[in-house]
């Protein structure tokens, strides 16, 4: 049998679905559910138990070597239990642990580091390397974008809201603990807007309909807020129609700079299509972090989180600057390539340290913004190319080893699924002095850091591995971001 399986009649020994058990959670899984263990050994994972609870719960999954239970009863509370502030964590489910206190959140984001390193890259001294996690100091509010669909309620009035947990029924937004106030305020006057117009709502089931989500944007740093309606298709209902929507809005938000419409006509679970076109201002807002000014275009990627970004920025910046003073160099050295750079700002956060820097990014409107941050920052060094990283590497590697010396440093910030197999080729095979490898996913950065140390050796060249620095840029939520670095054993070349 194999994992993954359920059903009576394969599961072997043990508790089945249906049966209540009375159950200690003892941590938590990548999601954010309880585990907890039967007296037998068999793990099971329990939605909504926190370390220190003792739960009555009821398997509704079994498989070979775990199950999932439902909580039905806290028999003994946690003592790390407080009481979540938010009105809608309940229905909403994006805020798993905002029940857990928020030394603990960071202790188990902790853990859940330690254990993807040991367990799936089988990486010796995980314990010793992975550090604690930085938090936040105010854990609320901090969200700089809501992305929201938009539904019907019974009565067939636009709904703005979330979907509720495992369904697609969207849940009015009246509050919500972890978004920046003004997102909310935006959501609340384009719920109205879209009423008084009259602008249809887009069914999911049929395909028809116009209006699809709501994606507010804020720049923390600056006030400044956007604003994009993502339709189903270019053609307005009525023309005009949403120039008078972002009048509305505008009556209600000051802070807004712009409004743009999104067209994304396909039957798909993507939110955002190909195409933008501006609808009122500016379709960009910017933004401050770690000494720079950013600016943002309204659907290219950005750190959800803008204070924790820039802790995440200058934890970089401290990984290269401690490179280049252990090999004695003074700054203002090598090469730093920037992969899977967006927006630019991690390598625009270190550039001064560098003799160059090359960002590569596949989504062209994060490098255009990427040219225009350089240049608002007074970095002259940099250049960008647009691209998959796996196709771009290769090639900007062999115009570095046909260049003259310096060393090569590399940061890469890949997305959830982590690096792409010919990307940890390219760099075993290029061995670059540094890696510094920013991660949204503890279990792919494991894979791939196990990969490229034996890779590496393979290849005859031995790196160290440096520690491990988990970054709380989701407060509430199971989410942990991580840095950690490779450095090349034996100095320059
Ligand atoms: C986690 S974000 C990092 C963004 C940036 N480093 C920052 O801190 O704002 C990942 C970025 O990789 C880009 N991306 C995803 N797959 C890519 C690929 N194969 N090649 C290049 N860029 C890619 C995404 O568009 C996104 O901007």
């Amino acid at each position: 049998m194999t994992e993954g399986e359920t059903g009576e009649e394969r599961r072997g020994s043990g508790p089945g679905v249906g049966d209540r058990l009375e159950l200690a959670v003892r941590s938590l899984d990548p999601h954010g559910d309880g585990v907890a263990r039967t007296p037998d050994g068999l793990v099971v994972f329990v939605e909504g138990g926190l370390p220190g609870d003792r739960v009555e719960a009821t398997v509704t999954q079994r498989a070979a070597r775990h199950a999932r239970a439902r909580l039905e009863r806290l028999v003994e509370r946690s003592p790390q239990r407080v009481a979540p502030p938010c009105p809608v964590v309940e229905a909403c489910g994006g805020c798993p642990l905002m029940a857990l206190a928020y030394p603990a959140q960071l202790e188990a984001k902790r853990r859940t580091v330690v254990d993807a390193l040991a367990r799936i890259g089988g990486l010796d001294g995980a314990e010793e390397r992975v550090r604690p996690t930085l938090g936040m100091e105010r854990p609320w509010s901090y969200r700089n974008k809501a992305l929201h669909p938009v539904g019907r309620d019974e009565q067939g009035r636009p709904v703005v809201g979330f979907y509720r947990r495992g369904s697609h029924e969207v849940v009015p937004v009246s509050d919500c603990a972890v978004q920046h106030p003004t997102n909310v305020r935006l959501a609340a006057a384009a719920r109205d807007a879209i009423e008084a117009l009259g602008l249809p709502v887009y069914d999911e089931a049929s395909g028809r309909g116009w209006v699809r989500h709501v994606l507010a944007r804020v720049g923390e740093a600056t006030g400044e807020a956007l604003l994009v309606l993502v339709t189903a298709s270019l053609e307005e209902p009525r023309p005009g129609v949403l120039a008078d929507m972002a009048q509305r809005v505008r009556e209600r938000v000051a802070e807004l700079v712009g409004m743009v419409q999104n067209v994304n006509p396909r039957r798909t679970n993507v939110v955002l299509g190909p195409h933008n076109r501006l609808i009122w201002g500016r379709d960009r807002l910017y933004e401050r972090v770690a000494g720079l000014t950013l600016e943002l275009s309204a659907t290219a990627f950005f750190q959800v989180n803008t204070r924790q970004a820039e802790v995440l920025y200058r934890e970089v910046r401290r990984r290269v600057e401690g490179f280049l003073a252990s090999r004695g160099l003074p700054p203002g050295q090598g090469l730093l390539l920037d992969l899977y750079c967006g927006v630019g700002g991690i390598g625009l956060a270190a550039a001064d340290l560098v003799e160059r820097l090359v960002g590569v990014e596949e989504d062209p409107r994060a490098v255009a913004d990427a040219r225009r941050n350089a240049a608002l920052n007074g970095v002259d060094h940099a250049r960008f190319v647009v691209g998959p990283v796996e196709q771009v590497l290769p090639e900007e590697m062999a115009k570095r080893r046909a260049a003259a010396g310096g060393p090569v440093m590399v940061v890469v910030d890949p997305p959830r699924k982590g690096l792409d197999a010919r990307v940890v080729e390219t760099l075993a095979r290029a061995a670059p002095d540094l890696v510094v490898y920013v991660s949204c996913n503890p279990a792919t950065m494991a894979r791939d850091l196990r990969q490229l140390l034996e890779r590496t050796e393979r290849a005859g060249s031995a790196y160290e591995w440096g520690p491990v620095q988990p970054v709380d840029l989701f407060p509430h939520t199971a989410h942990v971001e991580a840095v950690t670095h490779l450095v090349r054993r034996g100095g320059a070349r």
